[in-house]
């Protein structure tokens, strides 16, 4: 293991029946850094996210989080420091900014409070310290009404709302699945200061974009997926000029064994 690897997985491989969606994946996150998995639609970008966080189970290959075998359920990588978005923002929409953001922090305290009944959250929440410092939280990414519903949100600031609840459980490791689609010039804002305060705390970002230049902009390493393979890894300047990246992109040969 490179020095400072906070994640890694190792041959990771996942079929959804005939699809080979993930084929002998090799991937490491570092301590403070910030890695652009990229590729076009099809090529296993989410899947990988979602082997990572528990949502998928992954048929082949080992995954570490600063060393430790990371396994189980979501909540349970969440324990470990783990700590994800989604392409499409999974809130509970009947419970407030704060409350969304304090879930956040429990469930890398506690085991899961996903699926509970809002009503036996909330009463949870009620008595869970840190209630002011998740609405500061939020209000310092923009989101300065703590008690509105997260139902209410336009998709933008659900997007806000997903990566600052991510932030609450200052995560060794944070996953952002297409963070910024549908998010507005304070919410993109919001979200890259959100990105760079996890780096300074010396933790790692692994961030997925359709924008290949949104990724190259803010990530020290850029993975290039295709067909579940990773085809090029290396700095974003490296990956732009690749021939594997105009392969990908544009069409045309590249050697695929
Ligand atoms: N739940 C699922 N059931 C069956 N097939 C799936 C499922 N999820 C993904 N796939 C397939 O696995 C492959 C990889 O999909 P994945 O969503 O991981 O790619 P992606 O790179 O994230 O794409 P996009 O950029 O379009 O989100 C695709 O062929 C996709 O159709």
């Amino acid at each position: 293991m490179a020095d400072g690897a906070l994640l890694r997985g190792t041959g990771i491989g996942k079929r959804y029946g005939g699809v080979t969606a993930l084929d002998g994946v090799d991937v490491e996150v570092r301590a403070g850094e910030v890695l652009g998995l990229i590729g076009p639609n099809g090529a296993g970008k989410t899947t990988l996210m979602d082997v990572v966080s528990g949502a998928q189970d992954l048929d082949a290959g080992t995954l570490t989080l600063a060393g430790r075998p990371l396994a189980g359920a979501p909540w349970r990588r969440a324990r470990l420091g783990l700590a994800r978005t989604f392409q499409h923002p999974q809130l509970a929409s009947e419970l407030t900014v704060a409350e969304n953001v304090l879930t956040g922090r429990l469930a890398a305290r506690h085991s899961s409070v996903r699926g509970m009944a809002a009503s036996m959250l909330r009463g949870l929440l009620s008595t869970a310290t840190g209630r002011d410092e998740c609405a500061r939280l939020a209000a310092d990414m923009g989101l300065d009404d703590p008690g509105r519903l997260a139902g209410e949100l336009t998709l933008g600031e659900k997007r806000v709302l997903e990566v600052v609840r991510a932030l609450a459980q200052d995560p060794q490791v944070m996953l952002l699945d297409e963070p910024f689609a549908g998010a507005d010039a304070t919410g993109i804002a919001a979200i890259m200061e959100a990105i760079r305060t996890v780096r300074r705390r010396g933790h790692g970002v692994v961030l997925i974009d359709h924008s290949v230049d949104l990724v190259a902009s803010l990530a020290e390493r850029v993975v290039l997926l295709d067909s579940g393979r990773v085809v090029f890894e290396g700095t974003p300047e490296e990956c732009l000029a690749s021939s594997e990246m105009r392969a990908v992109y544009f069409g045309g040969g590249y050697d695929r064994t």
